[in-house]
């Protein structure tokens, strides 16, 4: 086994699955990861990949240079603890839990006059599934430059990375990219459920919904123009964009969005309260 790239994932659900498929065959083999799950049927499918599994916590784990924790943030206290006995000089934890501060996991997993300070917080999203996910991280002041090297490359492997100073900064990223993929998905819901209220077929308003979404994405992502000025190419005067942006503004589409990041990001501060 490569130790320098072995990795443990506790907790096999959606955000691992996102993550191992970007790594596993890029950076690590499927033998160099290790899955920790108490569910039967989510072992089994990992196992079928050729990854090592166990039910819960055991001396495996200190033979993995990284561990990922991938469960929800309610399970993360216990999940810590449980682990705790296995943690060796130079294991590196990352965890992707939404709403648990740096300093409640570095407390749990610590001793009480000794935080565990190898510590990274991280906040992905689902297209790390295919490779195209964003993802902010933060590290605690234990971790060294090759450590934050070795974070980079292995999320950079399957998202955008931005560093950010803090937990405050880590739950800006949450409210952002972490949840985002939810409101962009909600907004292809709406655009198909408007082109066939219009008369296109299922088919037709998918498929059209989806290009134009890729599209204009790509199209903000290669060009040097403003976004503002994109939208403005595509706002005939008196033409039918118009017509529809004004509907937009009237009920203050940027309020509505910028209030459900409101939202999410005291979600995410409300769960830090809950689960320290
Ligand atoms: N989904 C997303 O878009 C994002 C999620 N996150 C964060 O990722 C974390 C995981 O979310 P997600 O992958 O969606 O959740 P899932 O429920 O898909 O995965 C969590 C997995 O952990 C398992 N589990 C429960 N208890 C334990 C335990 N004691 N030891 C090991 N595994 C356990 C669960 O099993 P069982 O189902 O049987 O309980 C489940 O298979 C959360 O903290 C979330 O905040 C971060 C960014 C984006
Ligand atoms: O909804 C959640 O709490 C998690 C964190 C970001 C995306 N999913």
């Amino acid at each position: 086994m490569n130790k320098e790239l072995s990795l443990a994932f506790i907790g096999g659900g959606n955000m691992a699955s996102a993550l191992a498929a970007g790594l596993i065959g890029k950076r690590c083999g499927a033998h160099d990861v290790l899955v920790i799950d108490p569910n039967q049927a989510v072992r089994d499918r990992w196992a079928g990949q050729g990854v090592a599994v166990a039910p819960e916590a055991d001396s495996k784990l200190s033979a993995r240079r990284v561990w990922i924790l991938a469960v929800k943030p309610q399970g993360l206290k216990e999940v810590a603890l449980a682990c705790k006995p296995h943690l060796a000089e130079d294991t590196l934890v990352i965890s992707v839990a939404a709403g648990v501060s740096s300093a409640a996991l570095s407390g749990w997993l610590g001793q009480p006059d000794r935080p565990w300070r190898r510590l990274v917080r991280c906040m992905p999203n689902t297209p790390a599934l295919i490779g195209a996910g964003a993802c902010g991280l933060m590290a605690l002041d234990g971790v060294s430059e090759d450590e934050r090297r070795l974070a980079q490359q292995m999320l950079g492997a399957v998202a955008q990375v931005v560093w950010v100073d803090d937990d405050a900064g880590i739950d800006a990223v949450t409210a952002l990219s972490g949840s985002g993929p939810a409101y962009v998905f909600l907004f292809i819901e709406a655009l198909i459920q408007g082109g066939i209220r219009h008369g296109l077929d299922d088919d037709q308003a998918r498929s059209l919904a989806l290009a134009t979404l890729t599209g204009a994405t790509q199209l903000a992502s290669l060009s040097h123009e403003s976004l503002a000025t994109l939208r403005e190419r595509v706002t005939s005067k008196g033409g039918t964009t118009a017509a529809a942006l004004d509907v937009f503004q009237a009920r203050d589409f940027a309020g509505i969005v910028g209030e459900a990041m409101d939202a999410a990001r005291a979600r995410a501060a409300a769960m830090a309260a809950e689960f320290s």
